[in-house]
């Protein structure tokens, strides 16, 4: 890899183990005081020669369950290699009529329905931070994004739909909702659902890094009244198409973005979390009873704060 930083991280998700059309530079698996990510990290070169990473979030083989992803891991690893900015990828399932499986959708707002199990924060030591999610996705980055995925599916010429400013509900899961919950989180304003996107989101946020997730319906989950309700081998069935739509997409999406950055157009967007923690954290400059092993595992995110010499 030289000298040269990994900008953007791709975290693949359901069906999409992998991307096209890059140069394979090396593979990495960095150990981060949270564990190893969910799966090695592959570094690619893009045509023009910026480097991108890829992590799978459920394993390439698919051995982790989503309530089992380590999120802390997965952050930290792509963040350890110099990323700025990720873009995520998921499959959900549809809780509109008119967002139909196949469709893509660049959500704004997650209503979350874990339910605890998964440890959401790197502030879990006696280091306090309250970061803020009202937005959860990057708004710079989910409006670009919007116009390069748009155009991405134009050239992709299977007169595939985008949605945006869409609430996304995560689950636990494993199990699919029941009719009830399905027709409930509708009432609720929810539009899409999937089971990975808390606390991901939360988890990037924390670690001042650009998120903005991709999400490709599936299926109309269990909402419809006199249709089955979802199973995975519904999901199954678009999965693949999904899949392959997804790597034109990130392909033409990483060109524009390593183009907009060499131009120096769009480092503001990479950067657009950057010094959002700052304030978030209830650390008092006269109280000397922080743990140093919790600040030190939370250097490895956030150097700025929590390098010995940046102690505030
Ligand atoms: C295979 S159906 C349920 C599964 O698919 C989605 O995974 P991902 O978000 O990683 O694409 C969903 O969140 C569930 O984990
Ligand atoms: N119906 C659904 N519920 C939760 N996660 C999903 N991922 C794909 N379809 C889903």
């Amino acid at each position: 890899m030289g000298e040269s930083k990994v900008l953007v991280g791709v975290i693949g998700g359901s069906g999409l183990y992998h991307l096209d059309n890059l140069t394979f530079v090396e593979t990495v698996n960095p150990e981060t005081p949270w564990g190893f990510p969910s799966s090695p990290i592959t570094v690619s070169r893009l045509p023009s020669g910026t480097l991108i990473a890829f992590l799978a979030r459920h394993g390439t083989g698919h051995t982790i369950s989503p309530s089992a992803v380590n999120g802390r891991a997965n952050i930290a690893a792509l963040k350890s290699l110099g990323v700025r900015a990720i873009l995520a990828f998921s499959a959900v399932g549809s809780l509109r009529e008119e967002i139909a499986p196949g469709d893509f959708c660049l959500p704004s707002q997650i209503i979350d329905r874990t339910k605890g199990i998964r440890v959401a924060s790197f502030f879990t030591g006696n280091i306090v931070a309250h970061a803020s999610f009202a937005d959860p996705f990057s708004k710079k980055l989910s409006a670009w994004l919007e116009v390069q995925v748009a155009e991405a599916l134009k050239k992709e010429g299977r007169d595939i739909k985008l949605h945006t400013d869409k609430t996304i509900v995560c689950m636990e899961g494993p199990q699919f909702s029941t009719r009830a919950e399905s027709l409930m989180y509708r009432q609720w304003g929810g539009d899409l659902i999937n089971m990975s996107v808390v606390p991901e989101a939360k988890l990037a946020r924390e670690a001042e890094l650009s998120y903005a997730l991709v999400a490709t319906a599936t299926d109309y989950d269990s909402w419809r009244p006199h249709e089955a309700g979802v199973t995975a081998a519904d999901v199954f069935k678009t999965l693949q198409a999904n899949a392959s739509a997804s790597r034109f997409v990130a392909a033409h999406v990483l060109e524009e973005l390593a183009k907009g950055v060499a131009d120096g157009d769009l480092m503001s967007i990479l950067t657009e979390e950057e010094g959002s923690m700052k304030f978030s954290m209830m650390r008092r400059s006269h109280v000397e009873q922080e743990d140093p092993s919790a600040a030190q595992q939370l250097e490895y995110i956030l150097p700025n704060y929590f390098r010995p010499s940046a102690k505030q």
